[in-house]
């Protein structure tokens, strides 16, 4: 059975990067990526948006919707202070697989959690099952038609609190119309629109950063 691109992608940083270096898996995952098979990660540039809304936002709770390969979360957690954690959910049993030996590689496992299941199914579980009290920062980049519906059950669920950073990605390509209708319009959230360009392509995306206002 010939190999998945995600697990070309893990292949070639367990061959070529530097296990327990964060940098140096984003670097590889960004070579491959740009010069032999595109893949969805956030990429480096948007990825600058992403350290920059990480660190400002300095959250003890990060949580991540749509896992992937890891990049982003190993991204998000080589900017964690002391003592802070993510938690990433991923439902594609594959790509949970490949994203935690990506996360272990990286050296950054012990301050990530890759929540296996949908995300609509987990989110209600945090509090009693994950003890979460609120989420600091939320990076939504799973199915772009699900970003607003995690949005609301998020509030429903009462993990958002006063000044809770979200950061979406793709809201250009392959867009998010109804979530950036959402919350622009939504007076509990103050937002913020990042553009930037698609990874690894020449084609404009944006990000958009909400802070809730509780
Ligand atoms: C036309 C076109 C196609 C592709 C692009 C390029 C492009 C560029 C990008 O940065 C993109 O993020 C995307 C994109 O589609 N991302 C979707 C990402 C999903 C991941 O999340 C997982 N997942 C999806 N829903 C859930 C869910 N409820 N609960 C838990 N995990 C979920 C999946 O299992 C995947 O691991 C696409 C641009 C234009
Ligand atoms: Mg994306």
């Amino acid at each position: 059975m010939n190999q998945s691109k995600e697990q070309r992608i893990l292949n070639f940083v367990l061959q070529n990067a530097v296990r327990g270096d964060p940098c140096s898996v984003l670097d590889t995952i960004d070579q491959y990526c740009s010069q032999k098979e595109w893949a969805m990660n956030v990429g480096n540039e948007k990825g600058l948006i992403l350290d920059k809304t990480v660190e400002e936002a300095n959250p003890s709770v990060a949580l991540e919707l749509g896992t992937y390969c890891g990049y982003s979360a190993v991204r998000i957690a080589r900017v964690l202070k002391a003592g802070a954690h993510l938690l990433t959910v991923e439902f594609n049993p594959e790509f949970a697989a490949i994203a935690k030996q990506m996360i272990e590689f990286a050296g950054v496992q012990d301050k990530v959690k890759l929540l296996e299941g949908p995300s609509e199914e987990i989110i209600p579980q945090l509090k009693k099952k994950y003890e979460v009290d609120t989420v600091d920062f939320v990076f939504l980049d799973h199915w772009k038609d699900r970003y607003t519906p995690d949005t609301i059950l998020l509030q429903e669920c009462n993990l958002l609190r006063k000044g809770s950073v979200l950061l979406a990605d793709n809201v250009i390509v392959p867009g998010a119309p109804e979530f950036l209708n959402y919350i622009r319009n939504n007076p509990h959230f103050q937002c913020t629109n990042y553009p930037s360009r698609l990874e690894y392509m020449k084609v404009a995306d944006a990000m958009e950063k909400a802070v809730f206002l509780g």
